[in-house]
């Protein structure tokens, strides 16, 4: 938790979300947008992103000078490279075809450090472009049912509001289920975003059935002719064996009120936490037919050859990363970008690696 200008009070998460300061359960005097306390300047995203992700980066790059300055590519050099890839928790299709690319390039010869990363970043690419498939909303499906699953604290609620503030701010209608029902606190913190958003939040009593709220909600967003319906969810361990049958009970119970529901199941990830990520997506998948992800946290301490490890596994597409706690800190997911910032290369001159012979 950070302090805020006069280091004496904590602000809140919904206070970071939308940089403003004081707890969002604090009655507040409206003030004025001028009064409102002046942000440090945004770091760019591009900072953001290659910065969470240096972790990562940092280890590819040193990995890789260490294996190949003044060293011919040969068998040994490209076994270690592979090695430095795995470590790097890019699966072991990425790391061999990457591996197998640089091989393919100059074997026995030498090759720059810089030429194998600009090799990286090409195959890694390659992997991403087809999961980078942007969000759609089908506007004919209305209200636009969308179901959001993940284990605790992978970041849920605060992409709900993401995606609520980019909705509303593009004039949609939007409503909010608070599915959380086991959390008094996730309750009130979504209806505090509701109320700045204008989007109206259902929620139950405190230990609701979820999958009755649920089916509330999806009445209510009939109702009032909203454009889209966002569900959120307690968040569950996918190894808790009766959490994963209540995610299950939910989706059946969305199919009752609305055939088709829900019409997006996003499944948020925590970027930080590595491995564990690929089991999240596998039992997920199979439990609430996850149709896409989220990747939050990618400004902090990533690990993001995760991501290129689940692209391979699995193809689902990933629509949006976050890159911090405030409301816009939601950005589409772009191949090449991620790419470059895990290879460790900057942003606009990646240097040209040498074609495939
Ligand atoms: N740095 C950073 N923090 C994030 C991001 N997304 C979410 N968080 C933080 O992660 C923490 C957990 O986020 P929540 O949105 O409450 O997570 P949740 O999945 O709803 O949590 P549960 O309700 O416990 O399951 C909060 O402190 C958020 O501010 C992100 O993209 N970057």
């Amino acid at each position: 938790m950070s302090t805020d200008a006069n280091g004496s009070k904590k602000r809140g998460m919904f206070s970071r979300l939308f940089g403003r300061g004081g707890e969002p359960e604090a009655e507040e005097p409206a003030a004025p947008e001028a009064a409102v306390e002046p942000e440090a300047p945004k770091r760019s995203w591009w900072s953001r992103l290659s910065g969470g992700l240096a972790r990562t980066s940092q280890a590819i790059t040193q990995g890789v000078a260490d294996i190949f300055t003044k060293r011919k590519l040969d068998a040994l050099t490209l076994e270690e490279l592979e090695d430095v890839l795995l470590r790097a928790d890019l699966g072991v299709g990425a790391a061999t075809r990457i591996t197998q690319a640089v091989g393919k390039a100059r074997y026995e010869k030498d090759i720059a450090p810089e030429e194998v990363r600009a090799i990286l970043a090409r195959e890694v690419e390659a992997v991403l472009t087809p999961v980078a498939t942007p969000f759609e909303l089908d506007e004919a499906k209305k209200p636009f049912i969308i179901l959001v699953v993940g284990v605790n604290g992978s970041g849920k609620t605060t992409t709900i509001a993401k995606l609520a503030s980019k909705w509303t701010g593009e004039g949609k209608k939007v409503v909010l289920a608070a599915g959380d029902t086991f959390r008094a606190a996730a309750v009130d913190q979504l209806k505090i975003w509701g109320s700045r958003l204008g989007a109206e939040v259902v929620s139950g009593n405190e230990g609701a059935d979820a999958a009755g709220l649920a089916f509330d909600a999806i009445k209510r967003a009939r109702e009032t002719d909203a454009d889209i319906l966002l569900m959120d969810t307690a968040g569950r361990l996918q190894n808790r064996a009766e959490l994963m049958a209540e995610l299950e009970k939910i989706v059946r119970v969305m199919k009752k009120a609305e055939g088709e529901a829900p019409h997006a199941v996003l499944l948020v990830l925590d970027a930080t936490v590595g491995q564990n990520a690929l089991q999240q997506v596998e039992i997920f998948g199979r439990t609430a037919g996850v149709t896409g992800l989220v990747m939050t946290k990618l400004d902090g301490t990533a690990r993001g050859g995760i991501l290129v490890a689940i692209a391979e596994a699995y193809g689902l597409p990933i629509h949006f990363i976050g890159v911090g706690e405030g409301a816009e800190d939601l950005e589409p997911f772009t191949a090449r970008d991620f790419a470059r910032a895990i290879a460790g290369l900057d942003e606009e001159d990646a240097p040209e690696a040498a074609p495939e012979s």
